[in-house]
């Protein structure tokens, strides 16, 4: 049975960091203070009598704020001081050994970087694992590979229908624990029991401050936890689909946001004046060094990694990072990304380090971003009829990746792990033109932005990035451009591939509201 222990903030300790002038005991009180739930004295240096003395006096102050006491690597000190348990590497002493030595009912945790020490916890019978590193970190040096905030969700699969509890650890700070928590999922949606913690606390001056910002960040977390993936809780129909999309299109006429894009440089150009034809206003910043400052004015950033390159690719990493701080939409269009192991490699790192709200598609895209080679694809077109089954693809993307998912095809597909749309608009001229995904991508993040100046239900917003609107921008996005290429078609001034584009531009700058609610083809699948 397992031992009624809160893991959430778990704090690992580490004199080396401490601040100049900040006294070990002072700051583990100041943590304990800001919310630590549980921590663990780690001394990797101190001769055995210090170690006693340091986990003795530690264990006085845990006890005050009635919090488990666990010790790093050593079974005579937990013994010397009556802590509350252990904790070990795989190098340690075996776990079946701790257990053992250590009285009934302590606490045995077991360090996990892959699913070959996570089978053999299970089979040790461990408590908790500590899985890592999940980030880059400066306070040990690794000798293993990191695991990424995505493969701590493929551990967790692995701890399915036991009662052991996991936390992450490695490079966990204010600035990504909430895509720690968020992205760290198994496929059946059991998510971080907490995360360990050492430099964002210890290293801090105020220790108290650290550890409530990080405590605040957890219990917001796993307040919204138990609503699920779903985002919207009413039934939906295609007519209050659409109400929801046009409310948005009007807001971006009305407030014209602003939305940042970095996308490829074969469609810059044409997506920065699809945007504007929507009513919206681009702005294409690209360099790193300006995306903290860019994150505070737009209502919307999009990244489309279809010319990608290293520096783009900084840029892409820090503008979605700050965008998440900032709780500005995301929208991620991994153009090509089955076309090569680069853009494999570098959509994982971007989905590892941010939280996205919208990630749109073909089904080439999509199968190669899930892992599946159900569909391929050449270059960034898709081969073939794409999937067997769409709609259960969409839906069960959007569920492990916590956002809303759009599938573009023939019929495009959208869907909030809850509910799946199917968008029957658009015309074959579309697949003629270059970049017409691409501003597809623009015109949903514009939707993403003007969503912003709507009203928003506080409940549902708080459930995070992909708040109840992503769904509707997602749909809104798509079905304006595709209802604006109809337009343009119908309108008789298209007499090939050159004269469609700028037609297309017109039509999305003169749509109406009416002609949306005309053509517009929204069809609930479940
Ligand atoms: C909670 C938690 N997880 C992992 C570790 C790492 O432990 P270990 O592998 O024994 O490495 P060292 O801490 O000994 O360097 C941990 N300490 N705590
Ligand atoms: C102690 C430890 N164990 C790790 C593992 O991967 O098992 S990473 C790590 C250090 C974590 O420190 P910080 O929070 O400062 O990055």
């Amino acid at each position: 049975m397992s031992k009624k222990v809160d893991y959430s903030l778990y704090l690992v300790t580490c004199r080396e960091l401490l601040p100049p002038d900040k006294d070990y005991y002072e700051s583990l009180e100041e943590s304990l203070q800001g919310g630590v739930t549980i921590v663990q004295i780690r001394e990797k240096t101190a001769e055995t009598r210090e170690f006693v003395e340091i986990a003795a006096k530690s264990k006085v102050i845990c006890d005050k704020y009635n919090v488990p006491l666990i010790i790093n690597d050593r079974i005579d000190v937990a013994l010397a001081v009556h802590a509350s348990g252990v904790h070990v590497g795989q190098t340690d002493m075996p776990v079946d050994v701790v257990k053992r030595l250590l009285p009934v009912g302590s606490i045995v945790g077991v360090s996990c970087n892959n699913l070959d020490h996570v089978k053999t916890a299970i089979d040790d019978g461990v408590d908790y694992i500590g899985i890592g590193s999940v980030w880059a970190t400066k306070t040990k040096s690794l000798t293993s590979p990191l695991v990424g905030v995505r493969g701590v969700g493929v551990l967790l699969d692995a701890l399915e229908g036991t009662e052991i509890k996991a936390v992450a650890i490695g490079g966990i700070k204010s600035t990504n624990i909430l895509r720690t928590l968020y992205g760290a999922v198994s496929q059946s949606g059991h998510t971080l029991d907490g995360v360990a913690v050492v430099s964002d606390i210890v290293s801090s001056n105020d220790p108290q401050n650290a550890a409530a910002n990080l405590s605040g960040i957890i219990h917001k977390f796993k307040a919204q936890e138990h609503l699920g993936p779903a985002m919207i809780g009413t039934p939906l129909t295609g007519k209050g689909v659409l109400r929801q999309a046009l409310q948005i299109f009007d807001a971006i006429k009305t407030t014209s946001p602003l939305v940042h894009q970095i996308t490829n440089t074969v469609v810059s150009t044409q997506s920065a004046n699809i945007t504007l034809a929507l009513g919206a206003s681009p702005i294409m910043a690209t360099s790193a060094k300006e995306m903290q400052d860019l994150s505070k004015i737009p209502g919307a950033l999009l990244v489309n990694i279809g010319t990608l390159v290293d520096d783009t690719k900084e840029g892409m990493l820090a503008s979605g990072l700050y965008a998440n701080l900032a709780r500005k939409p995301v929208v991620l269009d991994p153009v090509g990304v089955g076309a090569s192991q680069y853009r494999k490699d570098a959509i994982k790192e971007l989905l590892d380090t941010w939280q996205v709200s919208i990630i749109k598609g073909n089904a080439g895209e999509l199968a190669a971003l899930s892992g599946t080679s159900e569909v391929e694809s050449k270059g960034v077109d898709s081969v073939g009829d794409g999937f067997k089954d769409p709609i259960s693809f969409v839906k069960n993307l959007a569920r492990k990746e916590r956002c809303v998912v759009a599938l573009t095809g023939k019929v495009d597909y959208v869907s909030d792990g809850n509910s799946v749309i199917a968008l029957h608009n658009g015309h074959e001229m579309l697949g003629r033109i270059t970049g017409s995904g691409c501003m597809v991508g623009s015109c949903i993040a514009s939707f993403c932005a003007g969503q912003t100046s709507l009203p928003h239900d506080d409940e549902i917003i708080t459930r995070g990035f992909a708040n109840q609107y992503m769904l509707y921008a997602a749909v809104g996005g798509i079905t304006v451009f595709n209802v604006a290429a109809e337009v343009a078609v119908a309108s008789g001034n298209v007499r090939g591939t050159g004269t469609f584009l700028p037609a297309l531009i017109d039509a999305l700058y003169h749509l109406s509201l009416d002609e949306i609610v005309l053509n517009a083809d929204i069809r609930i699948c479940t």
